[in-house]
Protein backbone atom coordinates (compact mmCIF):
# COMPACT_ATOMS: atom_id res chain seq x y z
CA UNK A 1 0.00 0.00 0.00
CA UNK A 2 1.56 3.37 -1.26
CA UNK A 3 0.69 6.43 1.25
CA UNK A 4 0.98 9.51 0.23
CA UNK A 5 3.79 10.33 2.48
CA UNK A 6 6.04 7.70 1.50
CA UNK A 7 8.80 8.03 -1.21
CA UNK A 8 8.20 8.19 -4.93
CA UNK A 9 10.05 6.56 -7.75
CA UNK A 10 9.22 9.23 -9.78
CA UNK A 11 10.20 12.13 -7.60
CA UNK A 12 13.72 10.97 -7.17
CA UNK A 13 13.78 10.63 -10.81
CA UNK A 14 11.89 14.64 -11.20
CA UNK A 15 15.09 15.54 -8.40
CA UNK A 16 17.86 13.25 -10.42
CA UNK A 17 16.36 15.00 -13.89
CA UNK A 18 16.52 18.55 -12.35
CA UNK A 19 20.34 18.17 -11.57
CA UNK A 20 21.16 16.41 -14.63
CA UNK A 21 20.14 19.41 -16.83
CA UNK A 22 22.26 21.74 -14.42
CA UNK A 23 25.15 19.78 -13.88
CA UNK A 24 28.31 19.14 -16.41
CA UNK A 25 29.20 15.96 -15.91
CA UNK A 26 27.16 13.28 -13.19
CA UNK A 27 28.71 12.42 -10.69
CA UNK A 28 30.07 8.87 -9.66
CA UNK A 29 31.17 9.55 -6.14
CA UNK A 30 28.89 11.03 -3.87
CA UNK A 31 30.42 12.26 -0.04
CA UNK A 32 28.11 13.00 3.01
CA UNK A 33 29.40 16.12 5.23
CA UNK A 34 28.77 15.25 8.74
CA UNK A 35 28.48 18.29 11.51
CA UNK A 36 31.05 20.67 11.39
CA UNK A 37 32.91 18.85 8.38
CA UNK A 38 31.34 20.74 5.11
CA UNK A 39 34.38 22.35 4.48
CA UNK A 40 35.37 18.76 2.85
CA UNK A 41 33.34 20.22 -0.63
CA UNK A 42 36.05 23.13 -0.46
CA UNK A 43 38.37 20.15 -1.66
CA UNK A 44 36.35 20.39 -5.00
CA UNK A 45 37.18 22.46 -8.51
CA UNK A 46 34.86 23.22 -11.43
CA UNK A 47 32.23 23.34 -8.76
CA UNK A 48 28.20 23.89 -9.36
CA UNK A 49 26.20 24.92 -6.04
CA UNK A 50 22.33 24.29 -5.66
CA UNK A 51 21.23 25.06 -1.97
CA UNK A 52 18.66 22.84 -0.86
CA UNK A 53 15.98 24.90 -0.83
CA UNK A 54 16.47 24.96 -4.41
CA UNK A 55 16.21 21.49 -5.52
CA UNK A 56 12.72 19.84 -6.12
CA UNK A 57 11.71 17.82 -3.54
CA UNK A 58 14.56 17.89 -1.36
CA UNK A 59 14.33 19.16 2.34
CA UNK A 60 15.65 21.78 3.98
CA UNK A 61 18.53 21.63 6.62
CA UNK A 62 17.80 23.07 9.83
CA UNK A 63 21.34 21.90 11.87
CA UNK A 64 23.82 24.34 12.56
CA UNK A 65 27.14 23.27 10.79
CA UNK A 66 24.72 21.59 8.49
CA UNK A 67 24.46 24.34 5.83
CA UNK A 68 22.32 22.58 3.29
CA UNK A 69 23.94 22.46 -0.28
CA UNK A 70 24.56 20.07 -2.71
CA UNK A 71 28.07 20.70 -4.71
CA UNK A 72 29.14 19.15 -7.72
CA UNK A 73 32.55 18.93 -8.67
CA UNK A 74 35.69 17.27 -9.65
CA UNK A 75 38.10 15.72 -7.29
CA UNK A 76 41.06 13.78 -8.39
CA UNK A 77 39.95 13.79 -12.04
CA UNK A 78 36.54 12.04 -10.87
CA UNK A 79 32.72 13.90 -10.80
CA UNK A 80 31.66 13.77 -7.43
CA UNK A 81 28.79 15.54 -5.61
CA UNK A 82 29.00 16.67 -1.80
CA UNK A 83 26.29 17.05 0.39
CA UNK A 84 26.63 20.21 2.49
CA UNK A 85 24.53 18.77 5.26
CA UNK A 86 22.42 15.85 6.27
CA UNK A 87 19.03 15.21 7.38
CA UNK A 88 18.58 13.36 10.62
CA UNK A 89 15.19 11.69 12.05
CA UNK A 90 14.95 13.83 15.23
CA UNK A 91 14.87 17.19 12.40
CA UNK A 92 11.33 15.42 11.95
CA UNK A 93 11.40 14.25 8.72
CA UNK A 94 10.48 10.70 7.67
CA UNK A 95 13.68 8.34 7.07
CA UNK A 96 12.62 8.13 3.56
CA UNK A 97 13.02 12.01 3.38
CA UNK A 98 16.08 11.83 5.77
CA UNK A 99 17.68 8.71 2.76
CA UNK A 100 15.70 10.97 -0.55
CA UNK A 101 19.46 12.22 -1.34
CA UNK A 102 20.69 8.63 -2.10
CA UNK A 103 18.15 7.40 -4.06
CA UNK A 104 18.55 10.52 -6.11
CA UNK A 105 22.10 9.89 -6.34
CA UNK A 106 21.71 6.13 -7.39
CA UNK A 107 19.84 7.81 -10.19
CA UNK A 108 22.42 10.02 -11.29
CA UNK A 109 25.06 7.41 -11.50
CA UNK A 110 27.05 7.28 -8.35
CA UNK A 111 28.73 4.20 -7.42
CA UNK A 112 30.57 5.04 -3.95
CA UNK A 113 28.77 6.10 -0.64
CA UNK A 114 31.31 7.91 1.08
CA UNK A 115 29.59 9.00 4.69
CA UNK A 116 30.99 11.64 7.26
CA UNK A 117 29.84 12.13 11.38
CA UNK A 118 30.68 13.36 14.21
CA UNK A 119 30.54 11.22 16.98
CA UNK A 120 30.87 10.68 20.68
CA UNK A 121 33.66 7.58 21.48
CA UNK A 122 32.54 4.62 23.65
CA UNK A 123 35.74 3.01 23.46
CA UNK A 124 38.43 3.66 25.90
CA UNK A 125 41.35 3.86 23.24
CA UNK A 126 39.79 6.38 21.13
CA UNK A 127 41.23 10.08 21.93
CA UNK A 128 38.76 13.50 20.86
CA UNK A 129 40.04 13.96 17.49
CA UNK A 130 40.66 10.79 16.46
CA UNK A 131 39.07 8.85 13.66
CA UNK A 132 37.47 5.44 13.03
CA UNK A 133 36.46 3.36 9.63
CA UNK A 134 33.04 2.53 9.92
CA UNK A 135 33.53 -1.52 10.17
CA UNK A 136 29.79 -2.08 10.84
CA UNK A 137 26.88 -0.92 12.61
CA UNK A 138 23.99 -1.32 14.94
CA UNK A 139 21.11 0.28 13.41
CA UNK A 140 18.96 1.38 16.73
CA UNK A 141 16.24 3.12 15.30
CA UNK A 142 15.96 0.71 12.32
CA UNK A 143 15.68 -2.63 14.90
CA UNK A 144 12.80 -1.23 16.17
CA UNK A 145 11.12 -0.78 12.77
CA UNK A 146 12.43 3.20 12.14
CA UNK A 147 13.92 1.88 8.55
CA UNK A 148 14.23 3.64 5.69
CA UNK A 149 13.22 0.63 3.78
CA UNK A 150 10.27 0.44 5.69
CA UNK A 151 7.51 0.81 3.65
CA UNK A 152 6.21 -0.69 -0.30
CA UNK A 153 9.31 -1.81 -1.77
CA UNK A 154 10.79 -0.32 -4.97
CA UNK A 155 12.36 -3.05 -7.14
CA UNK A 156 13.84 -0.87 -9.12
CA UNK A 157 16.09 0.48 -6.57
CA UNK A 158 16.92 -3.01 -4.56
CA UNK A 159 15.04 -6.05 -3.11
CA UNK A 160 12.77 -6.21 -0.27
CA UNK A 161 15.10 -8.63 2.20
CA UNK A 162 18.36 -7.12 1.14
CA UNK A 163 21.50 -8.42 3.26
CA UNK A 164 23.70 -6.52 5.01
CA UNK A 165 26.64 -8.00 5.90
CA UNK A 166 29.13 -6.63 3.90
CA UNK A 167 27.33 -3.03 3.39
CA UNK A 168 30.55 -0.91 4.17
CA UNK A 169 33.07 -2.07 1.89
CA UNK A 170 36.33 -4.24 2.79
CA UNK A 171 38.07 -2.63 -0.31
CA UNK A 172 37.70 0.73 0.94
CA UNK A 173 37.98 0.44 4.18
CA UNK A 174 41.64 -1.48 4.06
CA UNK A 175 42.38 1.12 1.26
CA UNK A 176 41.55 3.92 3.89
CA UNK A 177 43.35 2.57 6.70
CA UNK A 178 46.91 1.92 4.40
CA UNK A 179 46.43 5.38 3.66
CA UNK A 180 45.88 7.08 6.99
CA UNK A 181 49.33 5.00 7.89
CA UNK A 182 51.12 6.56 4.95
CA UNK A 183 50.13 9.75 5.82
CA UNK A 184 51.59 9.59 9.32
CA UNK A 185 47.50 9.05 11.17
CA UNK A 186 48.55 5.75 12.42
CA UNK A 187 47.63 6.96 16.41
CA UNK A 188 44.46 8.28 15.26
CA UNK A 189 42.66 5.95 13.00
CA UNK A 190 40.56 3.10 14.43
CA UNK A 191 38.11 0.71 12.56
CA UNK A 192 34.47 0.21 14.89
CA UNK A 193 31.58 -0.37 15.07
CA UNK A 194 28.83 2.81 14.89
CA UNK A 195 25.67 3.00 16.67
CA UNK A 196 22.83 5.17 15.56
CA UNK A 197 20.59 6.57 17.89
CA UNK A 198 17.57 8.60 17.23
CA UNK A 199 18.46 11.77 19.30
CA UNK A 200 18.38 14.60 19.61
CA UNK A 201 19.61 14.22 23.43
CA UNK A 202 23.33 12.92 24.29
CA UNK A 203 23.57 9.71 25.97
CA UNK A 204 22.84 9.17 29.71
CA UNK A 205 25.57 7.26 31.48
CA UNK A 206 23.02 4.39 31.26
CA UNK A 207 22.36 4.74 27.88
CA UNK A 208 26.55 4.97 26.89
CA UNK A 209 26.99 1.57 29.01
CA UNK A 210 24.18 -0.06 27.21
CA UNK A 211 25.44 0.49 23.99
CA UNK A 212 29.00 -0.09 24.90
CA UNK A 213 28.12 -3.80 25.72
CA UNK A 214 26.10 -4.36 22.87
CA UNK A 215 29.31 -3.65 20.72
CA UNK A 216 28.98 0.01 19.58
CA UNK A 217 32.74 1.55 19.99
CA UNK A 218 30.94 5.58 18.96
CA UNK A 219 27.82 6.78 18.66
CA UNK A 220 25.70 9.19 16.69
CA UNK A 221 22.31 10.34 15.38
CA UNK A 222 22.90 9.33 11.79
CA UNK A 223 24.48 7.45 9.00
CA UNK A 224 22.95 4.04 9.36
CA UNK A 225 19.75 5.09 7.17
CA UNK A 226 21.48 6.24 4.46
CA UNK A 227 23.95 3.07 4.47
CA UNK A 228 21.37 1.21 4.22
CA UNK A 229 19.57 2.82 1.11
CA UNK A 230 22.65 3.09 -0.28
CA UNK A 231 23.74 -0.61 -0.29
CA UNK A 232 19.93 -1.75 -0.74
CA UNK A 233 20.66 0.45 -4.25
CA UNK A 234 23.94 -1.32 -4.89
CA UNK A 235 26.51 1.25 -4.46
CA UNK A 236 30.01 0.91 -2.42
CA UNK A 237 29.49 2.43 1.02
CA UNK A 238 32.64 3.94 3.13
CA UNK A 239 31.96 5.26 6.52
CA UNK A 240 34.05 7.67 8.38
CA UNK A 241 33.84 9.45 12.11
CA UNK A 242 35.03 11.62 13.63
CA UNK A 243 35.47 11.20 17.52
CA UNK A 244 34.38 14.99 19.05
CA UNK A 245 34.02 13.79 22.27
CA UNK A 246 34.01 10.74 24.93
CA UNK A 247 30.87 9.74 25.89
CA UNK A 248 30.67 9.68 30.07
CA UNK A 249 30.19 5.85 31.01
CA UNK A 250 30.40 6.63 34.55
CA UNK A 251 28.95 8.93 37.25
CA UNK A 252 31.89 10.37 38.49
CA UNK A 253 33.05 11.68 34.94
CA UNK A 254 32.22 14.97 33.74
CA UNK A 255 30.55 14.75 30.02
CA UNK A 256 30.70 18.35 28.55
CA UNK A 257 29.36 17.47 25.37
CA UNK A 258 27.51 19.98 23.58
CA UNK A 259 27.01 20.89 19.95
CA UNK A 260 29.30 23.32 19.75
CA UNK A 261 32.07 21.68 21.12
CA UNK A 262 31.11 18.77 18.59
CA UNK A 263 31.15 21.91 15.55
CA UNK A 264 34.46 23.17 17.06
CA UNK A 265 36.62 19.63 17.03
CA UNK A 266 35.14 19.20 13.02
CA UNK A 267 36.57 22.43 12.45
CA UNK A 268 39.69 21.51 13.76
CA UNK A 269 40.15 18.38 12.11
CA UNK A 270 38.95 18.93 8.87
CA UNK A 271 42.10 19.09 7.31
CA UNK A 272 42.38 15.00 8.39
CA UNK A 273 39.53 14.47 7.16
CA UNK A 274 39.82 15.87 3.90
CA UNK A 275 43.26 14.22 3.38
CA UNK A 276 42.20 10.96 3.81
CA UNK A 277 38.71 11.58 1.89
CA UNK A 278 40.64 13.24 -1.42
CA UNK A 279 43.23 10.23 -1.13
CA UNK A 280 40.77 7.87 -0.84
CA UNK A 281 39.04 9.14 -3.94
CA UNK A 282 42.08 9.21 -5.90
CA UNK A 283 42.42 5.38 -5.46
CA UNK A 284 39.05 4.48 -6.34
CA UNK A 285 39.12 2.34 -9.82
CA UNK A 286 35.86 1.79 -11.37
CA UNK A 287 35.20 -1.77 -12.20
CA UNK A 288 34.48 -2.71 -16.09
CA UNK A 289 30.90 -2.74 -15.55
CA UNK A 290 30.63 0.81 -13.87
CA UNK A 291 32.73 2.04 -16.49
CA UNK A 292 30.78 0.52 -19.45
CA UNK A 293 27.41 1.82 -17.75
CA UNK A 294 29.36 5.36 -17.23
CA UNK A 295 30.29 5.79 -20.64
O1 LIG B 1 25.92 12.70 12.49
P1 LIG B 1 26.25 14.11 12.20
O2 LIG B 1 25.34 14.73 11.20
O3 LIG B 1 27.70 14.31 11.84
O4 LIG B 1 26.01 14.94 13.55
C1 LIG B 1 26.28 14.51 14.86
O5 LIG B 1 26.45 15.68 15.62
C2 LIG B 1 25.17 16.15 16.11
C3 LIG B 1 25.28 16.36 17.60
O6 LIG B 1 26.24 17.30 17.92
C4 LIG B 1 24.17 15.06 15.78
O7 LIG B 1 23.41 15.41 14.65
C5 LIG B 1 25.05 13.87 15.51
O8 LIG B 1 24.46 12.90 14.68
N1 LIG C 1 24.40 10.44 20.09
C1 LIG C 1 25.51 11.15 20.02
N2 LIG C 1 25.79 11.84 18.93
C2 LIG C 1 26.95 12.54 18.90
N3 LIG C 1 27.47 13.30 17.93
C3 LIG C 1 28.65 13.78 18.37
N4 LIG C 1 28.89 13.34 19.62
C4 LIG C 1 27.84 12.56 19.94
C5 LIG C 1 27.52 11.80 21.13
O1 LIG C 1 28.24 11.78 22.11
N5 LIG C 1 26.34 11.12 21.11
Amino acid sequence: MQNKDDFRYEDCEETARWLLDRVQSPPVIAIICGSGLGLLADTLTDIKTFDYVQIPHFPTSTVAGHSGQLVFGILQGKSCVVMKGRFHVYEGYPLWKVTLPIRVFKLLGVKVLMVTNAAGSLCETYSTGDLMIIRDHINMPGLAALNPLRGPNDERFGPRFPSLWDTYDKDLRSTALEIARRLGHTDLIHEGVYCMVGGPNFESVAEARFLQRLGADAVGMSTAPEAVVAKHCGMRVFGLSLITNRVAQAYEMVDSVDHTSVLEVGKQRSNVLQELVTELVKSINFKEEDKQELA
